[in-house]
């Protein structure tokens, strides 16, 4: 009996899933009007290759073939939108009530940190959101400089460590100026990785994961694990969508079991690299840092609008998270950029050896060349991967996407704006957005510091909705990052202390860029690394 029955199940759930499909290719729906490129496959759309860490090429293609507003393939070939058009992404950045987080996302976030700003919507995301702001006021971030400068110093002695010390990296000394110069290759990656996690522990927690001290790569479990966390749990992102319902199968051990018996050793990785996280981190100080601030505003919330100990520690994971991986990305891009372009480094280190070696939050912000240096990195070459995920959700049924240019049809019509029916994924093109010729100019995909004067980039016409720069980097609306100015603090204070102190070029190793999990990252021969040539200007 019980078998008969388990075999009538699978052939119903066979049978859904093939109707589903069929339905999906042959049945009309209201996007099908809009251009975009072939599905690659029926089950899986075009999403392998726009999540592949090579897809570079195929955002380009998105981005350079179709309107700004194109319609790609999801799972079992349902339509999704890919935009970059700037009133299409303001109305969906700040229509909270029409467009929300993908919660596939937020079901992910949960699961891997607890309840948090990342992991919610509507009025739960909005009270995080009220409670979490003022820890980032420009007055909190000023007292952090300090902070920053000490970790950075810290570094600088790092790097110094192995010039003087031979240290664990390889060290090829230039025999033609052995007495006097000395060059070394190391992995800014590593390194990188280190500081933003020390600065983002220090700061947000009080707590040091690393002593940073010079020859030492002291890191510690925990730090290993979050940097290996969310490449790990992506490999399954195509599951993704099946979380939601998942999560709601059989008690907690229940799935556990399913887990513990599915052999993968990914998904057991994945496992065991939660099972870490979730004991946390020791708080050694409580003077200034995010968490006090947090717990202080908590004492004196009024009603309905405190958090839980498990929401403040769940907070504190999304942000240490959301700050680790883009900021050491940002960092690795800036300083393999400035490898490849000795005559920007050069100017940019003469800017700063002109200004104080501590500077404040406004000396910080008044350099024009290492401010201008700054935003076309993050324009150009945005962390976070162009692809981040919206959904068009259930308080409307459907909604309407206005354009700022119209499209061409598939039929050859003018499309003006675009119905998009409840539960459409839409993916914000950061990238696309921040290079998009009609906003930037014909130069657009060029690299070029000199296009930004007082923050603004040539004359611009067309207005972006992110908050910083006209970019969509760091999003906007009611999403858009509460680190940024953070970010771009800590940015600042390592370049000019390092920029001080040594010259980067191009080691031999050829360094591509990779997407990693909804981050770009630099590899050499599939392994995460930024080997470059490091030169001790204070020998
Ligand atoms: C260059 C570095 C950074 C980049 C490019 C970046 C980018 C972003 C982006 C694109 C989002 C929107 C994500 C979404 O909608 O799911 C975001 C959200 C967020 N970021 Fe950042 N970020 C950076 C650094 C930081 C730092 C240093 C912190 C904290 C110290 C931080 C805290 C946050 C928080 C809390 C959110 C969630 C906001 C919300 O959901 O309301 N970020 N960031």
């Amino acid at each position: 009996m019980a078998p008969t029955l388990t075999l009538y199940g699978l052939i119903a759930v066979g049978v859904y899933l093939v109707s589903l499909i069929l339905h999906r290719i042959f049945g009309r729906s209201i996007l099908d009007n809009i251009d975009g490129p072939p599905s690659n496959s029926i089950l899986t759309g075009n999403l392998p290759a726009l999540f592949d860490p090579d897809g570079w090429d195929f955002q380009q293609d998105l981005e350079e073939n179709y309107g700004e507003v194109v319609k790609i393939r999801g799972l079992f070939s349902k339509p999704q939108l890919y935009v970059f058009d700037p009133v299409a992404l303001q109305s969906i950045v700040q229509q909270s009530d029409a467009y929300e987080e993908d919660p596939i996302f937020m079901k992910v976030y949960g699961l891997l940190w607890g309840p948090g700003i990342q992991s919610c919507i509507g009025a739960d995301h909005h009270r995080y959101r009220k409670f979490i702001t003022p820890a980032f006021a420009p007055g909190k971030i000023r007292e952090m400089i300090p902070l920053f400068y000490e970790v950075a110093e810290k570094v600088r002695d790092g790097l110094i460590s192995p010039f003087v010390s031979g240290g664990p990296s390889k060290v090829d000394m230039d025999p033609a100026y052995a007495s006097s110069l000395i060059v070394a290759q190391l992995d800014l990656n590593n390194i990188f990785g280190r500081t933003s996690l020390e600065v983002i522990g220090r700061t947000s927690i009080g707590y040091s994961f690393d002593s940073m001290i010079p020859g030492q790569d002291t890191r510690n479990e925990y730090a290993e694990t979050l940097k290996e966390l969310l490449p790990t749990v992506f490999k399954f992102k195509l599951f993704f969508p099946f979380l939601p319902r998942a999560c709601e199968i059989g008690s907690a051990a229940f799935r556990r079991f399913v887990v513990d018996v599915i052999p993968s050793k990914t998904l057991h990785r994945a496992r065991d690299m939660v099972d870490l996280m979730e004991p946390g981190y020791h708080i050694e100080d409580d003077s200034k840092d995010i968490m006090t601030l947090l717990l202080k505003a908590n004492l004196t919330a009024e009603e309905g609008m405190f958090l839980t100990d498990e929401e403040l520690v769940g907070q504190t994971g999304l942000l240490i998270s959301a700050a680790m991986d883009t900021t050491s990305s940002a960092l690795d891009r800036i300083f393999h950029i400035l490898s490849l372009h000795r005559d920007v480094q050069d100017k940019l280190r003469a800017e700063i050896v002109e200004a104080p070696e501590h500077m404040d939050y406004e000396q910080l912000g008044s350099l024009p060349y290492l401010d201008g240096f700054v935003r076309e990195v993050l324009r150009l070459y945005p962390p976070v991967t162009p692809v981040m995920n919206r959904e068009a959700w259930r308080t409307v049924e459907n909604t309407t996407l206005p354009l700022g240019t119209p499209l061409v049809g598939v039929d050859g019509q003018l499309i003006t704006s675009i119905p998009v029916p409840k539960n459409t994924t839409i993916y914000i093109a950061i990238q696309a957005a921040n290079r998009n010729r009609r906003i930037w100019g014909d130069d657009a995909l060029e690299f070029k510091p000199d296009r930004w004067q007082n923050g603004k980039a040539g004359a611009q016409t067309e207005r972006l909705c992110g908050i910083y720069g006209n970019m969509m980097t760091f999003l906007g609306g009611g999403r858009s990052c509460l680190g940024f100015k953070f970010a771009l603090l800590e940015i600042k204070v390592i370049m000019s202390v390092l920029l001080r102190s040594f010259t980067f070029s191009p080691a031999d190793d050829s360094i591509k860029w990779k997407m990693s999990g909804m981050i770009a990252v630099p590899s050499v021969e599939g392994k995460v690394e930024l080997p470059l040539m490091v030169e001790n200007l204070k020998h």
